[in-house]
């Protein structure tokens, strides 16, 4: 069986797809994005599984697409922020290396923006990141093998310390 080199996980805007492409660039590997996974899976976006069919049905397609890829994929894999919600991924992780990319609020609220592709946010946008990173953090840091601040930090200088954690 295959394992990812590295699975990234963190809040919304800490730069797992981000990091994960330009990791996987500088290891000579293949990224994979679990919320890319999906939308290929469900031929929609992930803000119209949302908005069309629900939180608790991407929840589904997303778990779906996290175990197929954690069993198949070799490179970096990047999760949806929402993934480590469910019990049975965060079991799977325990066998993978996990990277916990931390990210403050302040810094999560100027990287989303005012950004639509990301439906847990409608409304007020840095309210729902603060409750986000209150909820979440704990259950990161649980599963995470490492973790790497990323505030005021290039993705380049997070990659080398990632690098840097997995050799
Ligand atoms: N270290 C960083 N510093 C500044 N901006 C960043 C950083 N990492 C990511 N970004 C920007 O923040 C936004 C969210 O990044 P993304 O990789 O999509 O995060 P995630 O996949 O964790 O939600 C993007 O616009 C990206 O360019
Ligand atoms: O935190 C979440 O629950 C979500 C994060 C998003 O991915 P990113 O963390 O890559 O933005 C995406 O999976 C979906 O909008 C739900
Ligand atoms: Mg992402």
């Amino acid at each position: 069986m295959t394992h990812p080199l590295a699975v990234l996980v963190g809040p919304m805007g800490s730069g797992k797809s981000t990091v994960g492409a330009l990791l996987a660039e500088a290891l000579g590997v293949t990224a994979r994005d679990t919320d890319a996974d999906v939308e290929r899976l469900a031929g929609r976006e992930v803000s119209d599984i949302f908005v069309e069919s629900g939180e608790e049905h991407f929840r589904a397609l997303e778990k779906q697409a996290v175990a197929e890829a954690l069993a198949t994929h070799d490179g970096v894999l990047s999760l949806g922020g929402g993934a480590v919600l469910d019990p049975d991924t965060r079991a799977l992780l325990a066998d993978h290396r996990v990277v916990f990319l931390r990210v403050g609020l302040s810094e999560a609220v100027k990287r989303v923006g005012l950004g639509t592709g990301r439906p847990l946010l409608l409304g007020n946008v840095r309210s729902r990141i603060k409750a986000l990173l209150d909820e979440r953090a704990p259950i990161y840091a649980s599963v995470a093998d490492v973790t790497v601040d990323t505030d005021q930090r290039t993705p380049e200088d997070i990659v080398d310390e990632i690098r840097k954690a997995l050799t």
